[in-house]
């Protein structure tokens, strides 16, 4: 009798075990038959040679020894190919002699099994998310990131007070990207990552990430948008590329350096070399950095705001500077979710810079938030969560490692995610303010210059964690809403918004998410359910047509009354009971907003010198 496995013959024992036996002679076969081989590359040996080229020292003259696969792969293991050398080379040093394994765009699946056999710290929580840690830095380090001042950007970008770009020399960059190239080549396998940034198909970057660890590559896999298998194929050299050395300290002698964490950006040689932190929002935001350099020179406004698209295709944009509620209001179950983050505004309308969303999860309820919520399963990375050790079920109330805990998932996970994630010009221009002080009102409309006048000014608060060393919300005035992002002075990105805005018609509003009733520590946070009727009365356009009266000192329209909201907080001399310290407080307030835009006074925005004029009356009157 022929037996399935064919040509072997088999005879009848009288065996109890009659099913048809598996095709395979040995145990390593039969794994082997688990694990049905991915359709690979057609040129397998392409996308090695430009990874073998990005890895390559600038000192040396020749890349590293790369291979394709896991090492610890033994069953059906990709065949290795060796980058291309020239024969007749004698190896310089013994780092040359050695192989580093590249792990190629791989699957969540494929990374979380490489994060378990990488870390004690990344676990599978209870609902299928990925949890792990991100080490000594929770946050992100703006006092570390450094920009390579040479001759164009010396002219191009914004420097000094207020600047996020703080100068190092060419050559300290390459000294630092020696140092973390040096690192990943020494390691027995590194993660690569080819992706892409921002949905618009004319303006999208080709982004390679390169990294140590695997949490790392399911993070920007979440973040970044995915390519297809012929999209991989064809990607060919990236327009940036990171290398992400974080578990790997940067030298506090080097010059420019200040301390062992390290964010360098060359935007000449279109490189970003990360040491010393491990904190994976630093990734996603220094590549916002590159595009809020790239995107203005084609005309294109980015824009750190969520966006979200009404049944009827009324766009509004989120301004906000981290943990002010982005996410969480941009993600909106009656609405379409365009993107939590980072956006840009063309002449086609508005588009998603990313792939993915990132929450801060801190007391996040399945009630209050519950498309986040329902978002955090298979697939996501959960960062600096405190878990259940048993059932790993995940208390969101615990801020023991940080506040600033994290879930990074494919925007495809919210179920209303608008894709591709593009979208028609704004209607409305949300700009979120976090008022630590608790004298803002929950919603003002604001005029064009009023607009403006908010937009440079960024006046919020600086939520704990988010940043390193802020251990409670801190008033900060943040240009544009993230300062920390932006490459050129803020009046070139507000006269574009201003413009933009005028063009197509859009409105500004200014909608406060943090403190009421008293500042930080007395009053509290202006409950969720009331900022999301508020948010739900401008999108529906109830607030247009609303009664409205002036605040004195700041002069915003405030309406009297809105569905769903209590009409008495709508005012907030209102919710203080000391009415004596609400004057005396919102009188400070006003003063730190009148010396902090003294910087911006002798600025013109754009062309339109009387919009200028108009702007800087928009502040507050006292
Ligand atoms: N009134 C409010 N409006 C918006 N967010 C609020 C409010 N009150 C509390 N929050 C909380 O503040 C945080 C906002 O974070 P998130 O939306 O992730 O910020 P961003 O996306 O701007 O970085 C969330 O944890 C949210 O639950
Ligand atoms: C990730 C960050 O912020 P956001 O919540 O705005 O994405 C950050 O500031 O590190
Ligand atoms: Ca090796
Ligand atoms: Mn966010």
């Amino acid at each position: 009798m022929a037996s399935p496995n064919g040509g072997v013959t088999t005879y009848d024992y009288d065996d109890s075990d009659s099913a048809a036996p598996v095709r395979a002679q040995t145990i390593e076969e039969l794994h082997s038959l688990q694990r049905k081989a991915a359709t690979t590359t057609k040129d397998g040996a392409s996308p090695l040679q430009s990874i073998s080229a990005s890895l390559a020292s600038l000192a040396r003259e020749y890349g590293p020894n790369l291979v394709k696969g896991d090492p610890e792969a033994k069953v059906a293991a990709p065949v290795p190919v060796k980058h291309q050398q020239p024969s007749a080379i004698i190896a310089a040093s013994d780092s040359s002699l050695k192989f580093t394994h590249v792990l190629y765009n791989l699957s969540p699946a494929e990374l979380y099994e490489q994060a378990f056999g990488q870390k004690k710290s990344s676990f599978i929580t209870s609902t299928g998310a990925l949890a792990t840690l991100s080490g000594a830095k929770t946050g992100r380090s703006p006092r570390d990131k450094r920009v390579v001042k040479d001759e164009t950007t010396e002219k191009e970008l914004w420097w000094g007070k207020g600047s996020p770009n703080i100068e190092m020399d060419e050559r300290q960059f390459v000294i630092n990207r020696e140092r973390a190239l040096d690192y990943l080549n020494s390691l027995d396998k590194v993660y690569v990552n080819d992706q892409f940034l921002n949905w618009d198909p004319e303006n999208r970057i080709k982004v390679r990430i390169i990294t140590s660890r695997a949490y790392h590559a399911l993070f920007m896999h979440n973040m970044c948008i995915r390519p297809t298998e012929e999209e991989l194929e064809t990607f060919g050299t990236p327009d940036f590329t990171i290398y992400n050395a974080g578990e790997f300290p940067a030298n506090r002698y080097a010059n420019y350096m200040t301390s062992s964490t390290s964010i360098n950006i060359s935007l000449a040689r279109r490189e970003m070399v990360i040491l010393g932190t491990q904190y994976a929002g630093e990734m996603k935001k220094g590549l916002f950095g590159v595009m809020h350099y790239l995107m203005p020179k084609r005309g294109i406004l980015s824009l750190h705001s969520g966006c979200n698209m009404g049944k009827e295709g009324d766009v509004a944009l989120f301004f906000g500077l981290s943990g002010t509620g982005k996410t969480t209001l941009s993600t909106d179950h009656n609405r379409l979710l365009i993107g939590d983050d980072e956006h840009c505004w063309s002449d086609n309308g508005v588009s998603n810079i990313e792939g993915g969303c990132y929450a801060k999860c801190i007391d996040l309820s399945q009630e209050k938030e519950p498309d986040i919520w329902n978002a955090i399963k298979f697939g996501t990375v959960l960062e600096n969560v405190v878990f259940n050790e048993r059932t790993r079920e995940v208390d969101y109330a615990d801020k023991s490692i940080t506040e600033n805990t994290r879930a990074a998932y494919p925007i495809e996970f919210i179920p209303n995610a608008l894709i591709p994630c593009v979208g028609p010009h704004p209607k409305n221009v949300i700009l979120l303010a976090c008022d630590a002080y608790g004298v803002l009102p929950p919603v003002s409309k604001l005029n064009l210059a009023q607009t403006m006048y908010h937009f440079i000014s960024g006046y919020t608060a600086i939520v704990a964690g988010t940043e390193d060393g802020i251990k409670e919300p801190t008033a900060t005035f943040s240009a544009c809403f993230g300062a920390a992002f932006i490459m050129y002075h803020p009046t070139k990105y507000a006269a574009m918004l201003a413009e933009k805005m005028q063009k197509y018609g859009a409105t500004g509003w200014l909608v406060n998410t943090g403190w009421s009733g008293g500042r930080y520590g007395v009053g509290s946070r202006i409950k969720l359910p009331y900022t999301r009727k508020i948010i739900d009365a401008i999108h529906s356009g109830e607030l247009l047509t609303a009664n409205y009266k002036k605040t004195e000192v700041f002069g915003l329209e405030i309406p009297t009354g809105i569905d769903g909201v209590p009409s008495e907080i709508l005012d907030p001399v209102n919710t203080w009971t000391d009415k004596a310290a609400y004057k005396e407080t919102l009188l400070k307030l006003a003063g730190l907003f009148k010396n902090n835009f003294e910087v911006f006074a002798s600025y013109k925005i754009g062309d339109d010198s009387s919009l200028t004029d108009q702007i800087l009356a928009a502040g507050p009157n006292f």
